[in-house]
Order: structure tokens, then C-alpha cells, then sequence
């Protein structure tokens, strides 16, 4: 095999595996691609993840072409080599591939796969694919579902809750999200940044909502950024930088981030104000609160970072209460599908349950170390509204001492933002202070 043939094939195979680590073991993308990769070179890894978060994005549409190309499910010891044609539909479908190096290089990929035998079968279905792709697209257009490239359990959730604007969520959540910076204003202001990026020939433009928030008009690596290392920027979507101006923390407060890994908001909250009391970023995720230090040590902050359960704080707690907290939630991420398609294909709709349990009991848990007159802010990057304004109506109604402050200057008191919505993710935000 030429060199370069190699690497193209070396990369079909690592995102074959990837594929399959995701839909059959249930890892996800950012688990999964790393581990796939790790032999390749830069160029080759940024081909695998192009191609496996745009088979996310499309898996039925992908799926069904194979079902009708293929004689039958490719099962046992010969599953791989159905992720390996998913590969092999989405370039030729989704990516801009050449039609002739995909094939290639995807029926190579087989041989890598210890899959020689079936060389043929892979190069013959790529080959049909080619010649019947306008067919094959026309049929799988009459079928809408396969459009909307979601599960049916979280369409039917998107479009209860949504019932005028779902066909927009489903729209965004099936396209690629921009990439945001948020500028650390502590050090430099948005319109000064902004003007280094355009000297640096980087498109880029001010949010025009949130105040730290620039939109590149294409995706970076973060190498590149002016001023990145020395912790003038940061990587965050607008929607997530409303969190520290929201809470809006005041000089002497002691401040809980109390789900806080990887720690962008708490760098958020740090840069906004650097005359705060004492800081805790607490996580439950050790290995995920590793990023926290690099993170601020990157910005130049400092906080206290502990590793701890949020719900259990005798286990941590020093009895001192805290005048702000906020409460980034874990949850079915639903609000980030763009980012994580794989979300689509790894959350099952038992998981909501289980999740708003989780949300209620940390929520119960921080309002006993709450400070009377503090305030809690509660966030969510899920789109659904059992983690997001029910839970907060339920909590709300069993804590009398519980004021649900307005954030909006309609009769709406919470903030539910839809992906897409001003650039930014599915977020949610609601603001509780406690009566004194
Ligand atoms: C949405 S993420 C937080 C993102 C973070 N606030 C940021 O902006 O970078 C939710 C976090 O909650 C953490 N978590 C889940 N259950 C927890 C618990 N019981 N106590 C503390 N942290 C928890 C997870 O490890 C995860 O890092």
C-alpha cells in the first residue's frame, strides 16, 4: 500500500472503532475518538472526528442506505464492518471526500480491521452507493424521520415541549456549532480582542447580548489564538457565559461552584470579579477537576478546588454558608446536541428520571448551604423542561424560604434558551435567593 493510502486507510478504520466503542459499548465521541487515534497524526485525527460526528448527525439516514444495500445486517465478528461502510456513506453522502478515495481508502480500512475477506463486499457496496445515491436519497427523503435524525423518545420530548419551535431545535441540534470565545475581561476587553483577532486574519464578531462572548466564523485551533496562553481567552459558548453575569457574584462573597469541572465557569466567575471572598470549585469527578487546575493555572486564578459530593456536605463542609452558588447541573445534555451528537444515540429516555432525582437532591443539598439572603443560580445545558422550570417550580413550591427571582422582564421568571437561539446552546437558567 502507498504511504499516504495507508494513513487515509489507517484513519477509516480508527473512526470505524470509534463508531462502534459509541453505539455498542456506549462511550462517548470524546471518550472514545482519543483512545481510537492515538497512533495518527494531527491532520488524520481531525478526518476522524469530522467523519464520526457527521455520522452522528445522520446515523438513520446512513443506517437506512445500508439496509438497502446491503443483502443482510452484517452481525457477529462482522458488526465492524458496518460501522466501517457508515464511514464509507457518510464521505460519500455528508463529507467532501473524493468519491474514489473514500471507496479506496475505506476498502483498505477492511484489511486494517483483519477484515481482508470482506474487502469485496465493502468495495462493491461503496461502489452501488455511488452508482444509486440519487435513488437511494429520493426514498430515504419520504421518510421525514429519517430527517430529523433523532430517537423517538427525545423528538416526541422536543416536540411536547416545543410545540411551535421543535422543527428549529431539531434543525440546530443537527448542525455544527460554532466556536465562541469568551474574553477575559480581568485582562483585556471584548472590542480590544476582537480587533487582535482580525490582526491575527482570524473573521470574528461580538455577541451582541453577552458582553465577553466573540463568534469565530470558523473553527480554530486554540494554538492559535492571540494571547490564549497567557489566559487573555477562553473556549466557551455564549449561552454558558450568561452563568457568572447571572450570578453576579460581589466583592467579599464566598462563592460554591458546586458541579465546577471543567471549571469554565468558574474562571468565568474568578475573571468577572477579583475581589470575591473565598471560592470553591467542588466536583465529584477527580480526573475531571484536573482540567479546573490546568484551566485557571492557564488563566492565572486561583480558587479552592475540592473533590467532594455535592449532596453529602457534611462530608466537606466547614458550616461557613455562602452568599452565592451556582449550581451547573449534571443532565441529558440535550442542550448540546450540535456539539455531542453522539448524546442522540448514548441518552435513553429512563435516564431523564434518574437525572432529575440527581438534580433535586444536589438542589436540596446546596440550599442548606445556602447563606439566608444568598442566591442560588441553577443551570442546565438540557433543553427539557422536567430538569429545567419543573424542577424549579417543585422545589420552589416545597421551600418556603425560596424567592424565584425574575430574569426576564416578561411574566416568564427563568431563562430557557433553544439551541440556535442567538448563536448559542440550549441552556437554562433560574435565580433563587434564600429569604433571611
Ligand atoms: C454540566 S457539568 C459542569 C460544567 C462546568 N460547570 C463548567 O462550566 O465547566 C456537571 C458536572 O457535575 C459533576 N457532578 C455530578 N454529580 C455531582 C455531585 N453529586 N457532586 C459534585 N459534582 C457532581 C460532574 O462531574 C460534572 O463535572
Amino acid at each position: 500500500m502507498h504511504p499516504t493510502q495507508t494513513s487515509g486507510a489507517a484513519s477509516r478504520a480508527a473512526a470505524a472503532k470509534a463508531i462502534m466503542d459509541v453505539l455498542e459499548h456506549g462511550r462517548s465521541l470524546s471518550q472514545a475518538i482519543p483512545e481510537a487515534t492515538e497512533k495518527l497524526s494531527g491532520r488524520d485525527r481531525a478526518l476522524v472526528q469530522s467523519i464520526c460526528y457527521a455520522v452522528m448527525r445522520q446515523l438513520p439516514l446512513f443506517n437506512f442506505v445500508l439496509a438497502e444495500l446491503l443483502e443482510k445486517p452484517l452481525k457477529g465478528q462482522l458488526k465492524i464492518l458496518h460501522y466501517l461502510l457508515l464511514v464509507g456513506t457518510c464521505q460519500i453522502l455528508a463529507l467532501s471526500t473524493s468519491p474514489h478515495a473514500a471507496v479506496a481508502a475505506t476498502v483498505d480500512a477492511a484489511m486494517l480491521l483483519g477484515r481482508s475477506r470482506q474487502k469485496g463486499l465493502v468495495n462493491g457496496v461503496l461502489r452501488n452507493l455511488l452508482r444509486q445515491q440519487e435513488e437511494l436519497l429520493a426514498k430515504a427523503a419520504a421518510r421525514k424521520e429519517l430527517a430529523h435524525a433523532h430517537p423517538r423518545w427525545l423528538l416526541e420530548r422536543i416536540q411536547e415541549a416545543y410545540p411551535q419551535q421543535w422543527r428549529d431545535v431539531v434543525a440546530a441540534n443537527n448542525e455544527q456549532a460554532p466556536m465562541w470565545l469568551r474574553v477575559n475581561t480581568a485582562k483585556v476587553d471584548a472590542p480590544a480582542y476582537l480587533a487582535r483577532l482580525r490582526h491575527a486574519d482570524i473573521a470574528a464578531e461580538l455577541s451582541s447580548e453577552v458582553p465577553t462572548a466573540i463568534r469565530l466564523a470558523q473553527p480554530v485551533d486554540v494554538s492559535q489564538l492571540p494571547g490564549f496562553e497567557q489566559g487573555q481567552v477562553s473556549v466557551q459558548d455564549v449561552a454558558a457565559q450568561r452563568a457568572a453575569l447571572l450570578l453576579g457574584a460581589q466583592s467579599g462573597d464566598r462563592v460554591l461552584d458546586c458541579c465546577a469541572a471543567p471549571g469554565g465557569k468558574t474562571a468565568h466567575i474568578l475573571e468577572t470579579n477579583q475581589d470575591l471572598g473565598q471560592v470553591i470549585a467542588l466536583d465529584s469527578d477527580a480526573q475531571r477537576l484536573t482540567r479546573v487546575s490546568e484551566n485557571l493555572t492557564r488563566l492565572q486564578l486561583s480558587a479552592k478546588v475540592l473533590c467532594a459530593d455535592a449532596s453529602e456536605p457534611k462530608t466537606w463542609w466547614d458550616g461557613t454558608p455562602f452568599q452565592r452558588i451556582l449550581l451547573d447541573a449534571p443532565c441529558s445534555a440535550t442542550g448540546v446536541i450540535r456539539r455531542h451528537p453522539d448524546i442522540k444515540w448514548l441518552r435513553r429516555a429512563s435516564d431523564i428520571d434518574t437525572l432529575v432525582a440527581i438534580q433535586a437532591d444536589i438542589l436540596n443539598s446546596m440550599w442548606s448551604v445556602l447563606a439566608p439572603g444568598g442566591t442560588l443560580l441553577y443551570a442546565t445545558c438540557s433543553i427539557l423542561p422536567e430538569e429545567n422550570h419543573k424542577q424549579i417550580k417543585s422545589f420552589v413550591e416545597n421551600h418556603e424560604d425560596a424567592i424565584w427571582c425574575s430574569l426576564t422582564e416578561g411574566p416568564q421568571r427563568d431563562l430557557q434558551f433553544i439551541p440556535g437561539q442567538a448563536g448559542g446552546d440550549g441552556f437554562y437558567y433560574a435565580k433563587l435567593e434564600k429569604r433571611k
